[in-house]
C-alpha cells in the first residue's frame, strides 16, 4: 500500500459565470498521506471550499487530476460521482437533519446497512465522540459542540476512505473551538482517519493538522509542517502570514488579560 492517499497533481479549477471564465486554482499540487491530517489555511476567497468541492466530487476539473489510492477520481471530462468516492463530508453549517434524533442522523448514511451491524456502528459512534447520553435527542436540543459531534460521527459512519472538514469550527464560541479542534485531532487519530480540512482560522490549522498547505490566491505558497511554517517559512507572504496570526492572537490575549484584571 502506498504511503499517499489523497493525490492532487497540477489540478486547475475554474467557475463558467455570466461574465466568463473565472479562473480560481491553476497548476495545484498537494497529498495527503494515509492516516495523516492536511490542511488549507488561507483568508476568504483564496480557493479553500472550491478545491474541497473538487476532491468530493462537486466541481470539474479543466485540468490535471485527482487519485484517492490507486483510484483516479477526477480529471478533465471523467468524474467518480460523490457517493462512489468513498469520501465523508463535513460541513460548516453540520447541516444535521432535523426531523432525526441524533442516532437518526448518524445512521443516515447506512440505510443499505444490516439492522444489527447499523446499530452497532451507530453505538460505536456515539461511544467514539461521547454523546452517548444524548442519542435521543433532536439537534436543536443540542449545543453547538454537541451538533458538530454529531456532524463528525455521521461523515465517519460508513467508513470512508478520506473525511474532508469546511470550516468545522466556524460556529462556535472561542473556548468551544479550541476544545474540539485538539479533541477532533485526537478522535481522528485514535480511528486513523486521513483528513483534508480547510479554514482561514491559523489556531486552529495548527491545533489540528500534520500538514498545512497556506494558500494566496488560489495557489499552495507552501505545503508544510507546523513546525516548519513557523521556523523556516519558504516565502515572505508565508511569514508574514504566520506571524500576523501569532500577534492577533497574543493581542486577543492581551486584551483579554485586560479585561480580567478590570474586572
Ligand atoms: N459558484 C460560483 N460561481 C462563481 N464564482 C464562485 C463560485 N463559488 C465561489 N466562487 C469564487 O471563487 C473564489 C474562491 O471561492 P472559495 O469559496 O473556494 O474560497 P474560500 O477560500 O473557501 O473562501 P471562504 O473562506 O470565504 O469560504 C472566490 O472568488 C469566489 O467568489
Amino acid at each position: 500500500m502506498t504511503e499517499e492517499l489523497l493525490r492532487l497533481q497540477q489540478v486547475s479549477l475554474a467557475y463558467d459565470t455570466p461574465e466568463g471564465v473565472v479562473p480560481v486554482v491553476n497548476d495545484l499540487n498537494l497529498s495527503v498521506n494515509r492516516g495523516h491530517i492536511g490542511c488549507l489555511l488561507g483568508s476568504s476567497g483564496c480557493g479553500k471550499t472550491t478545491i474541497l468541492r473538487a476532491v468530493a466530487g462537486f466541481e470539474p476539473l479543466r485540468a490535471g487530476s485527482i487519485h484517492l489510492g490507486d483510484r483516479l477520481i477526477s480529471s478533465p471530462g471523467q468524474l467518480i460521482e460523490p457517493q462512489d468516492r468513498h469520501v465523508g463530508m463535513m460541513f460548516q453549517d453540520y447541516a444535521l437533519f432535523p426531523h432525526l434524533n441524533v442516532e437518526g442522523n448518524i445512521a443516515f448514511g447506512l440505510r443499505r446497512w444490516e439492522k444489527a451491524r447499523r446499530q452497532q456502528r451507530v453505538d460505536e459512534l456515539l461511544d467514539l465522540v461521547g454523546l452517548d447520553d444524548a442519542r435521543h435527542r433532536f439537534p436543536h436540543e443540542l449545543s453547538g459542540g454537541q451538533q458538530q459531534r454529531v456532524a463528525l460521527a455521521r461523515a465517519l459512519a460508513p467508513e470512508p476512505e478520506l473525511l474532508l472538514l469546511d470550516e468545522p469550527f466556524s460556529n462556535l464560541d472561542v473556548d468551544t473551538r479550541e476544545r474540539l479542534a485538539f479533541e477532533l485531532r485526537d478522535i481522528l487519530k485514535k480511528t486513523g482517519h486521513t483528513a483534508l480540512l480547510v479554514t482561514h482560522n491559523q489556531a486552529e490549522a495548527f491545533a489540528i493538522a500534520d500538514r498545512i498547505g497556506v494558500m494566496n490566491d488560489g495557489k499552495i505558497l507552501q505545503w508544510d509542517t507546523p513546525y516548519a511554517l513557523h521556523h523556516a517559512p519558504a516565502t515572505p507572504f508565508v511569514a508574514d502570514f504566520v506571524k500576523r496570526e501569532v500577534l492577533m492572537a497574543q493581542r486577543a490575549q492581551a486584551y483579554l488579560r485586560g479585561l480580567a484584571a478590570a474586572e
